[in-house]
C-alpha cells in the first residue's frame, strides 16, 4: 500500500514546484534537501551562509543557494516590505534590516513570485516562522483565519483511515473561541480532502461527550460544532466528543449512538493549542507515529512550519505537502 509520504512525493513530482528552505544552516534541513533533489521532487532555494551550506558535504546540485545578508534582492525586498507595512509603523531602515532575516527573506521570495512556498521551523519557534507570512502574505481569499494541522500516521492502528489522522490546531491559534474553532474544523476538513483525497469525518474533541460533563469548556466545543455545521452543512462533523468516542467504534456506539462521526473520525479538532500540541507530541512519541507539520491552512501561499524536534524525514514530508498545496493554489487560481 502507498504510504502518505509516498503519495505526497508522487503528487509533488507530477508538477514540480519551487520551495524555499529558509534554514540552510540546519543539518536536518540539508539532509532533507538532498533527498528532495535526489528524487526530483521540487526545485529548491536554500537560504543561509552559502559557504557553510557548500561545506556541509550534502549533494545539493541544482539548488539555488542565497545568503540574504549579501543578496542583491534585499534592496527590492526592503522597498516592497516597507510599502506593505508602513501603516504598521515600519520604517525604511527597519525594513532593510528585517528582510535580511532568513524567515522574512524567504516569505518575500514567495510574495514576489520567485518561489511557490516556504518551509522552516527546524531551528526557529513557530511564532517566528509564521509571523512574517501572516504579515506579508495574509490570508487567502475567502478565509477568515489561518490555522495549522499535523498529518499523523500511526503504525499498526485500525482507527482513523488505517492510522492516518489530521490533528488541528496543534501549532497556531492559542485559545480559539467557538467561532474560530468552527473555522478551524471546516478548513481542516478541506485540507484532509485536498491531501488525503477521501471524505473527512470531523470530531470536535472535548473531555465530554454530548454534555456528559457540563461546563464552559464543554459548551464552547458544542457551540463550535453547531457553528461549523452551519458553515458547512454537507460535512460529516460532530461534537462535542471525547477522543475514545471519536475514534473507537464500540465506544462511539455506546457514548453517542446516533452519531455518524463517533467511532469513525479521521479529523480530530482539539479545543485549544495546549490540548492540540500536547496531544500530537504524545501520539508521535508514544505511538511512534509520523507527524508532518505544523502545516498551515489559509495563508495566501503555502508557508509551513516544523517542530524543532523534527528529523529529516519529517522535513521531506512537509516539503512535499507544501508542493501539493502550491499546486492546489494554482489550480484554484486557474478556475
Ligand atoms: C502566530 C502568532 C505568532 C501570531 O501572533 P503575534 O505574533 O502575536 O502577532 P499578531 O497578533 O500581532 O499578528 C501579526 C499579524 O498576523 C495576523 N494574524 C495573527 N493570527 C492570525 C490568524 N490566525 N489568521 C490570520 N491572521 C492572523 C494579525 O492580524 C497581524 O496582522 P497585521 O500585523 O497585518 O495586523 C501567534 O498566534 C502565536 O504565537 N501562536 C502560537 C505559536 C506557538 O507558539 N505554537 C506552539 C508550538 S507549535
Ligand atoms: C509544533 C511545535 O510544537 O513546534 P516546536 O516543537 O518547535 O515548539
Amino acid at each position: 500500500m502507498t504510504s502518505f509520504l509516498e503519495s505526497m512525493i508522487a503528487r509533488a513530482k507530477a508538477d514540480k514546484q519551487t520551495i524555499v528552505l529558509a534554514e540552510g544552516d540546519d543539518p536536518r534541513t540539508l539532509e532533507a534537501a538532498e533527498t528532495i533533489l535526489a528524487q526530483d521532487v521540487a526545485n529548491l532555494i536554500i537560504l543561509g551562509d552559502v559557504e557553510g551550506i557548500k561545506a556541509s558535504g550534502r549533494n545539493l546540485e541544482g539548488a539555488q543557494l542565497i545568503d540574504p545578508r549579501t543578496s542583491e534582492l534585499a534592496a527590492e525586498f526592503a522597498d516592497t516590505f516597507y510599502e506593505l507595512r508602513k501603516n504598521k509603523g515600519m520604517t525604511p531602515e527597519k525594513a532593510a534590516e528585517t528582510v535580511k532575516d532568513v524567515l522574512y527573506f524567504g516569505v518575500m521570495m514567495v510574495k514576489t513570485g520567485r518561489a511557490d512556498g516556504m518551509v522552516a521551523g527546524a531551528c526557529h519557534a513557530t511564532g517566528d516562522v509564521l509571523r512574517p507570512s501572516l504579515q506579508i502574505l495574509k490570508t487567502a481569499p475567502g478565509v477568515k483565519l489561518v490555522s495549522s494541522f499535523f498529518v499523523m500516521v500511526a503504525p499498526n492502528c485500525e482507527y482513523g483511515q488505517d492510522g492516518t489522522f489530521l490533528f488541528s490546531d496543534c501549532g497556531l491559534e492559542i485559545q480559539p473561541d467557538a467561532e474560530k474553532l468552527a473555522h478551524i474544523a471546516v478548513n481542516s476538513a478541506r485540507s484532509w480532502k485536498n491531501l488525503i483525497g477521501t471524505e473527512p469525518v470531523v470530531a470536535m474533541l472535548s473531555h465530554s461527550t454530548y454534555a456528559s460533563a457540563k461546563n464552559d469548556d464543554q459548551a464552547k466545543v458544542a457551540q463550535a460544532a453547531a457553528i461549523a455545521r452551519e458553515l458547512a452543512p454537507e460535512l460529516a462533523l460532530d461534537g462535542e466528543l471525547q477522543a475514545d468516542a471519536a475514534m473507537v467504534p464500540s465506544v462511539g456506539a455506546s457514548k453517542a449512538p446516533d452519531s455518524k462521526v463517533a467511532g469513525h473520525a479521521n479529523c480530530l479538532i482539539f479545543p485549544d493549542l495546549d490540548a492540540g500540541n500536547i496531544g500530537y507530541k504524545l501520539v508521535q512519541r508514544l505511538a511512534h507515529a509520523e507527524a508532518f507539520g505544523p502545516v498551515t491552512q489559509g495563508i495566501a501561499a503555502p508557508v509551513n512550519d516544523l517542530s524543532r524536534g523534527c528529523v529529516a524525514h519529517d522535513i521531506v514530508g512537509v516539503i512535499a505537502i507544501t508542493c501539493v498545496q502550491a499546486q492546489a493554489k494554482k489550480a484554484a487560481e486557474a478556475e
